[in-house]
């Protein structure tokens, strides 16, 4: 039906030709005006299979359209909104793909309780899985910037190490007779032919028999030379006349062996040797960097690493270096330096994309634009955008809107069962971008953390980094991610056990991450845990605070009371392990 008029779409217009009669003319527009919503989203960009699982019949069925070829009709209405108001008249979707408010839509038209399913911690992980692309493989040059990457190709030693034969101490390059075979002695006094140092140029001469060389460490040995003794084990026995060297040596042991204190070349790292593996990890260590400097590894293949914008909203943030006080409802903007900071020191590229203000509401929607295209706010498109506020069921949390109604992105989940990060949301937009001559459609992940400064944190070590690990070919060649790739140990924070060091409360109702110091203890070689604080607004998701000095999340499910002390929990460890008593 829309065949016959519609001509096309351009960029994210549609364009419609109806015929020159009025007559034709106005049929032809009945006859697709009721669809016009539905052509407009998929025009602007909205997935085409998500919005026919949901509400398209309904509009189909309005404009008339035979809808048997449809194989599933949706007579499930997510929402038993009640109490006689009129509610919002979101699409009939299957119940994981609800709609989110019309903020346009007014006091008697808004969600009373929130329609989006609430999923436990371990369906929104696996849903961020799906969703996360495959990483993308690329060639560096190898310098510092390297740590972080994963490898994404074998790596072979370019050059050998050592490339000549060096010698592992200071001491004297000697002819060692061969002990199994002979029963000569490298005991004894030898005249010194010649002082080799590291990095001499040109050609040695050779080392005749019964002389010895003088060599400091890592100095080539002369040919003829098969060993070296150490400077401890010999002793002067004359200088040359004018007593400025070394003119005979005595060798006071007789236990050298042919081969002794020498690096034979190759014998560090073989030439055409592998030296990394697809999936190592260049860590901040420095041992996959040295390795690969010392081989003259010049490129090196790696999974990229994504660039990931952070941006905050809502009406009420200041910047947190403004000099002026605070008035009325203002809050210093905390989430952008915490989470820029969680994120750099994972070694992750990112942007600062400012504050969104509430209101007008397009302006999120240009910030969330820019993002995508890299313009304006955003000095570089972002592979992933996090933002921090603005989730929740306020009628200026607007973010779930926005990305729906605005943007045509799809929510994956916006609500999780845990504690802090309730309205933890996540998204995938679709967006076009601009290459020469060619438009490639993709999609990006955008994880709106609630605003709550320590949900934001929590949030972030919880969902966002097994994303950017996946991202970033962590885990990838792992055998580990066939089973339970959600979980693959290489993806987010490692999981230990920890003994609870006090008692606990428990959440009834949500899995609570506790903000903890885990410590080890020298004594009995376990990890203990001690909480940020329990008492009173101790680890209310508005205190930030919680998280200082914070190395772990203690894992507590839902229960009644309390945790004992003693008790053995999980623990997803933030950072690094100091030690205790
Ligand atoms: N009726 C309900 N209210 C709330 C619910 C609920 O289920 N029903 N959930 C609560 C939970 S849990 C959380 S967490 C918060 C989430 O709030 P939002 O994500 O909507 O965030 P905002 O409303 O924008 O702000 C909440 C809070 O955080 C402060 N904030 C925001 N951004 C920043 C920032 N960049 N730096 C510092 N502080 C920030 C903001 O000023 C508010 O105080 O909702 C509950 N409500
Ligand atoms: O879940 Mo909210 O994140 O309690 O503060
Ligand atoms: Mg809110």
């Amino acid at each position: 039906m829309m065949a016959r008029p519609v001509a096309g779409v351009r960029d994210k217009s549609l364009i419609i030709t109806l015929p020159g009669s009025p007559k034709g003319a106005t049929e032809n527009l009945e006859a697709v005006v009721k669809l016009l919503p539905h052509a407009c989203l998929q025009a602007a960009g909205a997935n085409s299979r998500n919005l026919h699982a949901g509400g398209v019949e309904k509009l189909e069925s309005e404009a008339g359209v035979d809808t048997s070829q449809h194989s599933h009709h949706h007579h499930h209405h997510h929402h038993d909104h009640g109490h006689g108001h009129k509610v919002p008249k979101a699409h009939t979707a299957p119940s994981d793909r609800p709609q989110s408010n019309d903020p346009s839509a007014g006091p008697n038209r808004r969600y009373r309780s929130s329609p989006y399913p609430m999923l436990s911690v371990d369906e929104a992980l696996q849903r961020i899985n799906e969703q996360t692309p495959e990483p993308e493989v690329i060639e560096v040059p190898v310098t510092t910037s390297l740590i972080g990457s994963v490898v994404a190709e074998d790596v072979y030693a370019a050059e050998s190490v050592p490339a000549y034969r060096a010698s592992i101490v200071d001491g004297y390059a000697v002819i060692a007779p061969d002990s199994k075979t002979t029963a000569q002695s490298i005991k004894g006094i030898f005249p010194v032919a010649s002082i080799t140092h590291a990095n001499v140029g040109g050609n040695l001469e050779p080392l005749q028999p019964g002389t010895i060389a003088r060599i400091t460490t890592g100095a080539p040995l002369p040919p003829n030379a098969n060993a070296v003794v150490m400077v401890e084990d010999t002793t002067l026995a004359s200088c040359t006349p004018d007593g400025k060297e070394e003119a005979t040596i005595e060798i006071l042991t007789d236990e050298i062996q042919p081969g002794e204190n020498v690096r034979e070349p190759g014998s560090d790292v073989a030439l055409g040797s592998k030296i990394l593996t697809r999936g190592d990890l260049i860590t901040p260590v420095g041992g996959e960097i040295g390795l690969l400097a010392s081989t003259g590894t010049k490129t090196i293949k790696v999974f990229r690493k994504p660039c990931v914008g952070v941006l905050s909203t809502g009406d009420e943030l200041v910047e947190h270096n403004d000099p002026r006080t605070l008035t009325g409802g203002q809050i210093r903007d905390s989430n952008r330096p915490s989470l820029i900071s969680c994120l750099k020191s994972w070694g992750y590229e990112t942007i600062d994309l400012g504050i969104a203000r509430d209101t007008p509401a397009s302006e999120l929607e240009l910030a969330l634009r820019d993002s995508l295209r890299g313009i304006g706010r955003a000095s570089t498109s972002v592979d992933v955008i996090i933002t921090t506020g603005g989730v929740s069921m306020g009628e200026l949390d607007l973010l779930k809107p926005t990305i729906e109604r605005k943007l045509g992105g799809t929510i994956h989940f916006g609500r999780v069962s845990m504690k802090p990060g309730k309205p933890t949301t996540f998204a995938t937009i679709p967006f076009k971008e601009s290459g020469n001559n060619t438009q490639q459609r993709q999609s990006k992940l955008i994880f709106s953390l609630p605003g709550n400064p320590a949900s934001a944190l929590v949030t972030l070590n919880l969902f966002v980094l097994p994303s950017l690990h996946k991202l970033t070919g962590l885990g990838h060649s792992s055998q580990a991610l066939a089973s339970k790739p959600w979980l693959a140990p290489h993806l987010g924070l490692p999981l230990v056990s920890v003994v609870l060091s006090h008692v606990f409360p428990l959440d009834a109702k949500r899995t609570e991450y506790h903000r903890a110091v885990v410590t080890a203890s020298r004594s009995d070689g376990r990890l203990y845990a001690t909480s940020t604080g329990v008492e009173g607004a101790g680890q209310r998701s508005s205190k930030v605070g919680s998280l200082a000095k914070a190395n772990a999340l203690v894992v507590l499910r839902p229960g009644n009371g309390l945790a004992a002390k003693g008790a053995v929990f999980e623990a997803l460890m933030m950072g690094n392990v100091h030690g205790s008593d």
